[in-house]
């Protein structure tokens, strides 16, 4: 098939699908296939956008955000441009990044310091292998990577529960934002007891409040 009718066709099932009320394991198939459909322009130029809304973002009262950093070969949000953004215009916030542990599916949290050392895992997640680990309870805000999310603020991540469980963990007034290549669907079918809403969500187009 030629790629045009290919893309084409893709992105009218997508459309279609994508106004279904769908679960989430459908809804990670779906967008990871949505990811797969970019180009490396496309990626580049949502990135670019991303960081822009991101810049509007109401950072009072933040001393602490906790941001991942992007598995490239995925085409997550590249979170290094925040992380560039943040040093340059808010020097006086902490950042903290998380070093997941596939036993248990909990995060450590480390400051991004002089002492912070950072590789690559197994799963192409950049991440701290020392330095200094920060207190669940200091964390202001949150920025959650998510495959999809939908109009309440409910999201889909790939579903290990790392930040349901991290979450939890955390103060109960840390704010919660989403960060998403892709604009969000109708409703989240199963939404579980362990699921938090999101305050917020960035998208390339705009600030999402729920
Ligand atoms: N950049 C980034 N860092 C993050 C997350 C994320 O979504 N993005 N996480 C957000 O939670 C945690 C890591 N979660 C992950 C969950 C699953 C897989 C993964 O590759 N899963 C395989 C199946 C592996 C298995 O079953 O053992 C897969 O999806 O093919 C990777 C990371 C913590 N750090
Ligand atoms: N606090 C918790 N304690 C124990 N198990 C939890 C907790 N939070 C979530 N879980 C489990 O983790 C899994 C999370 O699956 P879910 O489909 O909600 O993933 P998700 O929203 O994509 O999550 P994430 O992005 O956090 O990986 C579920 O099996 C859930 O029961």
């Amino acid at each position: 098939m030629p790629p045009f009718l290919e893309a084409f066709l893709f992105n009218k099932t997508f459309k279609l699908l994508a106004s279904l009320t769908l679960t989430k394991a459908e809804l990670r198939k779906l967008f990871i296939n949505k990811r797969k459909q970019l180009s490396l322009a496309e990626y580049g130029d949502l990135n670019q956008k991303l960081l822009l809304q991101f810049t509007q973002l109401d950072l009072q009262g933040v001393h602490c955000i906790h941001l991942f950093l992007p598995i490239h070969e995925r085409k997550e949000p590249d979170t290094f441009l925040m992380r560039e953004w943040l040093s340059n215009h808010h020097p006086q916030i902490t950042q903290v990044f998380p070093k997941a542990n596939f036993a248990d599916y909990t995060m450590q949290n480390f400051a991004d310091d002089a002492q912070l050392e950072l590789a690559t895992n197994a799963f192409g997640i950049p991440e701290p292998v020392n330095g200094n680990k920060i207190e669940t309870t200091t964390i202001d805000l949150i920025l959650i990577p998510l495959l999809a999310f939908d109009l309440k603020g409910y999201r889909v991540g790939y579903g290990k529960g790392f930040y349901d469980r991290f979450i939890a963990q955390c103060r109960p007034d840390v704010r919660l934002v989403g960060i998403s290549l892709f604009e969000p669907i109708e409703v989240v079918m199963d939404v579980n007891e362990f699921d938090q809403k999101m305050q917020q969500c960035i998208t390339p187009n705009k600030i999402y409040i729920f």
